[in-house]
């Protein structure tokens, strides 16, 4: 029954969705779906895990990075101290919209990369898919408010890859097994109950955009494929042939239109805040390098050196006149020692001054 488990709520807890998904019926998200269940009192308690994390690895402790959101960012900052360890990482975010339609909206891309490489498309065809792929996520995502920039962290970006490219994933699986010919309902079948969420999220992405007015062709040719049985090849043509445009629609820029009106996208940014600008020690000027004149020297030097070791080597002599080409030799080489090593002396107290100096900035 929805809702029974929020009965067993402590006052003195706080919730941590780690579920990814878009209700069909309501077209809500795990976060829409949870405030409208809770109690009223916890609603500011509720935390959302998401981004790159497949089950297996964070269980064998393999290197981990996620992000924790929550509307505030003090309860963000506590789950995330909670939950990270030296393995698992987690990063903070107050954009929990952003991360919930970014968690969602890649299994539905997927199953897309699944399908790619089960029909042998390759390398190339999976990178188109994932970017334009996130491109539409991304428009979605605004429309329904979110910080554009959350796309390219680990709830957007880093899931889409995972899941795009991890044969963990059991979208992918799902995908990979469409694309081999075998049929939905056979390989939903064979899950062991395990649930592939792109299937659902596919019907309900496609409710979503037409109903936000945005255009999403890959997601539209997606669910053609998943739920409609149309050819994947066929689609794939009809998607490659569209009318040609700009890589990003100046629509973007100016606004996402959203039924006839538009959300202006540098609003977004500049609400959104100062980029983050972390303080980069500056690098100490090089040391100069030495005057014409010394060069010019140096050059001398070398040749004649060169000069004496040949007459040494190549034109042989007598025991006297080698040992007198070679005392020639190491006079010839002094200067150009002497100047290699305090060109070696600068640069290493170059590199001292930058470690001294990035030290102190950090500090
Ligand atoms: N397994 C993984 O590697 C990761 C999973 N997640 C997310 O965690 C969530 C759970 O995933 P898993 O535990 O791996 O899935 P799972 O497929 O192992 O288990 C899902 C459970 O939900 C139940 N279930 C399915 N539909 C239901 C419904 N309508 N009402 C009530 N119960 C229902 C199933 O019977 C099953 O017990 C998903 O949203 C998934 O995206 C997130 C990151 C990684
Ligand atoms: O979301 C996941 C990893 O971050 C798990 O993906 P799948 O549900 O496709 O296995």
């Amino acid at each position: 029954m929805p809702g029974e488990a929020a009965k067993l709520l402590q006052p003195h807890q706080v919730m941590v969705s780690c579920s990814k998904g878009i209700s069909l019926a309501s077209l809500e998200t795990v976060e829409e779906l949870l405030e409208g269940l809770v109690p009223p009192q916890f609603r500011s308690r509720l935390a959302y895990l998401s981004g790159p994390s497949f089950a297996a690895e964070v269980a064998a402790g393999q290197p981990t990075a996620v992000t924790v959101a929550a509307k505030d960012d003090q309860l963000a900052a506590r789950v995330q101290a909670l939950l990270s360890n030296p393995r698992f990482r987690c990063y903070r975010s107050t954009d929990v919209v952003g991360v919930e339609i970014a968690g969602a909206l890649k299994n539905v891309l997927a199953i897309a990369c699944g399908i790619s490489d089960g029909l042998g498309f390759g390398n190339n065809a999976r990178a188109a898919l994932i970017t334009r792929g996130l491109y539409e996520i991304t428009k979605l995502a605004v429309a329904r408010g979110a910080n554009p920039l959350t796309m390219s962290g680990l709830a957007g970006m880093g899931d889409l890859v995972l899941t795009c490219t991890g044969d963990l994933s059991r979208n992918r699986t799902v995908g990979l097994r469409l694309g081999r010919g075998e049929r939905l309902t056979d390989i939903q079948a064979s899950m062991g109950g395990a649930v592939a969420e792109g299937v659902p999220t596919a019907v309900a992405i496609r409710t979503l955009s037409r109903k936000l007015g945005v255009e999403c062709p890959i997601m539209e040719g997606i669910h053609r494929v998943i739920h409609e049985g149309a050819n994947a090849q066929k689609v794939v043509t009809e998607v490659m042939s569209r009318e040609l445009k700009p890589e990003v629609a100046p629509d973007i820029i100016k606004g996402v239109i959203v039924n006839g009106s538009s959300t202006n996208l540098l609003e977004v940014l500049a609400a959104a805040g100062p980029p983050h600008t972390p303080a980069v020690a500056e690098a100490p000027p090089l040391p100069p390098p030495p005057p014409a004149l010394e060069m010019v020297a140096l050059k001398e030097a070398a040749a004649t050196a060169v000069e004496s070791t040949k007459s040494i080597l190549v034109e042989g002599g007598s025991s006297g006149e080698r040992a007198e080409g070679r005392e020639r030799a190491e006079v010839a080489m002094r200067p150009a020692t002497v100047a290699v090593m305090a060109a070696g002396a600068g640069a290493v107290l170059g590199a001292a001054v930058v470690l001294i100096v990035s030290r102190w900035r950090r500090v």
